[in-house]
This record gives C-alpha cells, sequence and structure tokens, in this order.
C-alpha cells in the first residue's frame, strides 16, 4: 500500500497516520497531554497529537478514535477553547479527560459549574457496572478492580448528568467521575489516567483504544523502520542526494542510519571535528559511524580553526556565535564541495535535501494549543542552512519521542552506548570552560570529564544521570602538591536529572566518600587541577550548562 513512486510523480508517501490505526489526541492545553500520546504508543497503538482547534474538515486522514485532553480553562467561560463540533459526525469513539469530560458534557446540555473547591490529587474510584441492556460501556473499565487509585487535578465539575449519559465512575467528592452515553461511543472521565499517579491509567486507555476503539496494536519500531524507508525512498526518488550533519549524537545518528539504510550512499553525512569534544570522541564517532554503521561520511578536521577563532574571547554568547558560525561556513563549504562531486556520480542527481534530527516534542511544541513556549532553547547548531543552501527538509524522527529513537537505534544495531549517550552540546566544552578556551583548558577539561563519566558508569548510575560533565571554572586556585605550590584550574563537575532538560534536579545518589574518591583521582591525574567541587543547584536557576 506504501507508495513506492517519487513525490514528483505526484503520489506523496503515506505518513505514519495513514498507515497505522491513529488515536488523535485533541490537546486544550494540559501540561499531561503529550503523556496521552506516549501511553497510546507505549501500547504499540500510533498515536498523534493536534491542537483543539484543529478543523476536522482539513485533517487528511480518519482516526480510529478521539480523546479529547484535559486543559486549564473552564469551559463556561467566554473564552474556553472549544472542540470542533464535527468531531461528533466523525462516527468513531471519544474519551474525554478532565477539561476534555467537560467539553463532552457542555456540547450535551452544558451542565458544567464550578466546584465548591478544587480536587487535587489521588482518590479512590467506585465503578458502576451496568451490565445488561447497557453491558457495552462497561467497556471502559473492563479488568479494574473497584475502588482503584486515581488522580485528579480539576476545580470545575459536572452539575448533572450530560443528556442520554449514564453514570459509570464515581468518587467521594465526585458524582460524575465517569460518564458514558447510552447508545454513542462517548466516554468522559474526570481523573488522569496519563498520569503515573493513576497506576492502572493504562488499561483505561488499553480498553478505550483497543477494546472501544479497535485500533490494531502494530506500532512497533521494527514496522516503523520498513515503512519508513518506503517514505525515504519514495521522497527523494531514485536519484536524489541527501546531505545532513551528524555530531554522533543519538538523534542524528539514527536519522543518518536510517537514511544510509534507505539511500545507500546518496546520503551523505558530514562530522565537524571542531576540537572541543570529549576525549577521543572524535575518533570513536568517525569509527562507529563508518567501521560500524556503514554511513558514508566525511569528517572535517576543523579544530585549529575554531581555536584560532576563540582565541581571546571570554563572552558566553560571543563564543558561541562563533562556534555557530564558523560550523555554519565549514559546512556550507563541504557542502558545496560535495554536491559538486556527487554531480559526477553515475546515476545519481543532486543534492536536493537536508536531512535533520527533528523529534516529536519539538514538533509538539510548536503545534501545543498553548503555543510555543517562550523559554524553549532552541540550540539548532546547523540553523538557517538548508534555507541559504536551498534544499529540501527530510526529518525521518519527527513523529518519534526520545525514548523511541533510542529503541529505534537499538533495533538498528546502534551500539548501546551511543544509543544512552547523555546529550552534548554544539557548542562542546567551550561552553564547559568559563572564560578563555585554550588548549591547556580543553586538555584539563576533557581529561577530567573522562574520569568523571569512566566512574559514573562503573558505579552504574549513568543511565540514571540525565547529563553529567566536568567543567572548568576559569579561575585558578592555590594547592599544594608534592610539597610545591600549585596554582592552578578548578574542576567543577555536575550531574542532573531531568526528562526535559527545562528543569533539572542535582544527582543526589553519590555518597559524599564516593565522590571525595572522584575529586582525589581528577586532582591527581590531570596536571594542572588544584581543586574539584561537585555543583548542588538545581535549574532553575542555574542552567544545566554554565554558560
Ligand atoms: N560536531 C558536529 N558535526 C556535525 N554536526 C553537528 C555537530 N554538532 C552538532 N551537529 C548538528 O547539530 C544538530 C543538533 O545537535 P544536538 O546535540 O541537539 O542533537 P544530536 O547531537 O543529534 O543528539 P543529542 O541530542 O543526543 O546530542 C545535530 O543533530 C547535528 O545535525
Ligand atoms: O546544541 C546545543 N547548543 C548549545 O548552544 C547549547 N546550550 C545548552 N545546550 C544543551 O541544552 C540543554 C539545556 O541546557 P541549559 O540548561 O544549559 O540551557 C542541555 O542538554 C545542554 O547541553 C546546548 N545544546
Ligand atoms: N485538568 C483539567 O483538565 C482541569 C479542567 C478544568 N480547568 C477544571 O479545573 O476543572
Ligand atoms: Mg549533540
Amino acid at each position: 500500500m506504501a507508495a513506492t513512486n517519487n513525490t514528483q510523480d505526484g503520489v506523496t508517501p503515506p505518513e505514519p497516520h495513514k498507515i497505522y490505526d491513529t488515536i488523535l489526541v485533541l490537546d486544550f492545553g494540559s501540561q499531561f497531554t503529550h503523556l496521552i500520546t506516549r501511553r497510546l504508543r507505549e501500547l504499540n497503538v500510533y498515536s498523534e497529537m493536534l491542537p483543539c482547534t484543529q478543523k476536522l474538515s482539513e485533517l487528511t486522514w480518519k482516526p480510529k478514535g478521539v480523546i479529547l485532553s484535559g486543559g486549564p480553562y473552564s469551559v463556561y467561560a467566554d473564552d474556553a477553547p472549544h472542540v470542533d463540533p464535527e468531531v461528533f459526525n466523525l462516527n468513531v469513539p471519544i474519551l474525554g479527560i478532565c477539561y476534555g469530560l467537560q467539553e463532552l458534557a457542555w456540547n450535551h446540555g452544558k451542565n458544567v459549574a464550578a466546584g465548591e473547591k478544587r480536587e487535587y490529587g489521588r482518590t479512590a474510584l467506585q465503578v458502576t457496572r451496568h451490565k445488561g441492556k447497557l453491558e457495552h460501556i462497561d467497556r471502559l473499565f473492563e479488568g479494574l478492580e473497584d475502588g482503584l487509585e486515581v488522580w485528579m487535578s480539576h476545580g470545575d465539575k459536572l452539575s448533572q448528568l450530560p443528556d442520554r449519559f449514564v453514570t459509570i465512575a464515581e468518587t467521594g467528592s465526585a458524582p460524575f467521575a465517569g460518564v458514558a452515553h447510552e447508545e454513542k461511543e462517548y466516554y468522559g472521565i474526570q481523573f488522569h489516567p496519563e498520569v503515573t499517579h493513576t497506576p492502572r491509567g493504562s488499561q483505561v486507555i488499553k480498553n478505550f483504544a483497543v477494546n472501544i476503539c479497535k485500533a490494531q496494536q502494530n506500532w512497533t519500531m521494527e514496522s516503523f523502520i520498513g515503512k519508513e524507508i518506503e517514505r525515504i525512498r519514495a521522497l527523494v526518488g531514485e536519484k536524489g542526494q541527501v546531505i545532513g550533519a551528524v555530531s554522533g549524537g543519538v538523534d542524528s545518528t539514527v536519522a543518518a542510519k536510517l537514511m544510509q539504510e534507505a539511500i545507500g550512499d546518496r546520503f551523505h553525512a558530514v562530522f565537524v571535528d571542531n576540537g572541543v569534544m570529549r576525549l577521543n570522541e572524535a575518533k570513536e564517532v568517525e569509527e562507529t559511524l563508518t567501521k560500524g554503521l556503514n554511513i558514508n561520511l566525511t569528517v572535517v578536521n576543523a579544530g585549529e580553526l575554531f581555536l584560532s577563532r576563540l582565541a581571546g574571547v571570554a563572552d558566553p554568547e560571543k563564543k558561541r556565535k562563533i562556534i555557530g558560525g564558523t560550523f555554519i561556513d565549514i559546512f556550507d563549504q563541504k557542502a558545496k564541495e560535495i554536491s559538486e562531486a556527487a554531480k559526477n556520480t553515475p546515476l545519481a542527481g543532486n543534492i536536493e535535501w537536508f536531512l535533520q534530527g527533528t523529534l516529536y516534542p519539538d514538533v509538539i511544541e510548536s503545534i501545543s494549543f498553548k503555543g510555543p513556549s517562550a523559554t524553549i532553547k532552541t540550540h539548532h547548531n546547523v540553523g538557517g542552512l538548508p534555507e541559504k543552501m536551498n534544499l529540501k527538509l527530510i526529518e525521518p524522527l519527527r513523529e518519534l519521542f526520545k525514548d523511541e529513537v533510542r529503541a529505534l537505534g537499538t533495533t538498528m544495531g546502534i551500539p548501546e552506548d551511543l544509543v544512552w549517550r547523555h546529550p552534548f552540546p554544539g557548542p562542546g566544552i567551550a561552553i564547559r570552560i568559563i572564560g578563555e578556551v585554550t588548549p591547556e583548558r580543553i586538555r584539563i577539561a576533557q581529561e577530567a570529564d573522562k574520569i568523571w563519566i569512566d566512574e559514573i558508569k562503573a558505579a552504574g548510575y549513568y543511565r540514571a544521570i540525565s547529563q553529567a560533565y566536568a567543567a572548568v571554572m576559569g579561575v585558578k586556585s592555590v594547592a599544594v602538591v608534592g610539597d610545591q605550590r600549585l596554582h592552578g584550574e578548578v574542576i567543577w563537575l555536575r550531574a542532573v536529572q531531568t526528562t526535559d532538560f527545562m528543569t533539572a534536579d542535582v544527582f543526589e545518589d553519590f555518597s559524599v566518600g564516593w565522590l571525595k574518591h572522584v575529586g582525589a583521582r581528577i586532582a591527581n591525574e590531570v596536571s594542572g587541577v588544584a581543586r574539584v567541587g561537585y555543583e548542588i543547584t538545581g535549574k532553575p536557576p542555574a542552567t544545566i550548562e554554565l554558560e
């Protein structure tokens, strides 16, 4: 069923929502909306999220079911968002969660009002079973024990049952904690099944998606790989060529591997060694990508150029700009060379495409009903390049969450230590050295970081930590080594836990004794180090990186 023709021939390659049974999640701005999509995908049911304002006539595919998410508004307020009424003509099951339940009720009698008090936290759910004539509506809570623990977060409530609905669950304070339409497959629940505080929430979501919507559970990485490869081939055509910047990080490596599988050497990867990578990293990235993964890779050794442009510069933003600018100069130049050479490749055409490792959270962030968040930092090291070079974007990971990218990488045979590698910023250790970046400081930062990460791995902490590094504080301090005075560098160790990198907690599981052991190793083994500290500030206020 997948198209094999080129798009230029007028056939659009099918997107996942056209291939897999898809549950559409309409977002009313809850903090948890993306978790609904995550939970569904964990059940191997494909799901996509769109803003609640989505015009359903503009949708080019038909969902198997629709979930209306929670949201911060009150349905009865003048400026409250409302779903396109066409949703009720799709003839598919609908599940309303929290605001979504209230939105269902608003559309069936408008009986929603402010409650006397907010209900926030865990509570026990009493399920009402109907059997007999209404047996079909018992399916939402099938297999769930009475009194199950659910998590609530609302201030409004249904003041009476919506027209033609019956109660399917209640709690001490919410008589309409679950409702269902007598005939149509409309369900509403006041609690949040998508959060982990509702331990059996996944079962509720599964009952809706699989038992009620009859969605197939066929969203697996194996199946995604095959379909995505077909899609890339259809998009790029028989001769098109693609260029992409790869960093050795998870996202760009997995994206590059997919391209290699799809079009072989017509994908050209470029890796820039900017001289501020981790110790031996440039060599390792090169080996893994070429020997391990068979990717058509060009390595540009540009360490000296980067360092010469960074000489004497201490301002963090200037450092970032210099690195970003130099990166673009180099990439642009290399891309031109590769394009020229590509023209002489028999059977292949021009480079028309640019690979980007965009992930689903970036997509969600840009389409969420709340609108793009003002605080997010986008670190596109290759920003602006595709337009400048007149290339079309290809983004094979744009439907995936990070953990799905990791699963995909593992399935494609990418080594575990790369798949689980902590993210590394494009400007590298240049933003982990406060002040001027000198070869000596780079050496010290690299050697200290190697010891820190090796120790973290040996102690089994690596995967529990989201990001860890050793930095150079850029101020000198006095130490005494072998009766000699040392005026040396100060090493700053950081390790944080986070899910979204927007906020982060300091990693707390290290014992002081263990930290002392690592500190002693760094001070002893890395020459020029006077002292070592472990950072205890979370984000906010401190950012994850030092600069
Ligand atoms: N040294 C580099 N050489 C080539 N491309 C790079 C380099 N550093 C960054 N890039 C490009 O910038 C993009 C963004 O970097 P970013 O660190 O956000 O993602 P990543 O490296 O792919 O994955 P991860 O988030 O796991 O580090 C990369 O995907 C890659 O295209
Ligand atoms: O590619 C990048 N270019 C950058 O300039 C940059 N600055 C920060 N980061 C990464 O972003 C995440 C959040 O970092 P901060 O808390 O320091 O803003 C962390 O994962 C940081 O490593 C960068 N990545
Ligand atoms: N979490 C929610 O969806 C809350 C819905 C609505 N704003 C309420 O307070 O009841
Ligand atoms: Mg990276």
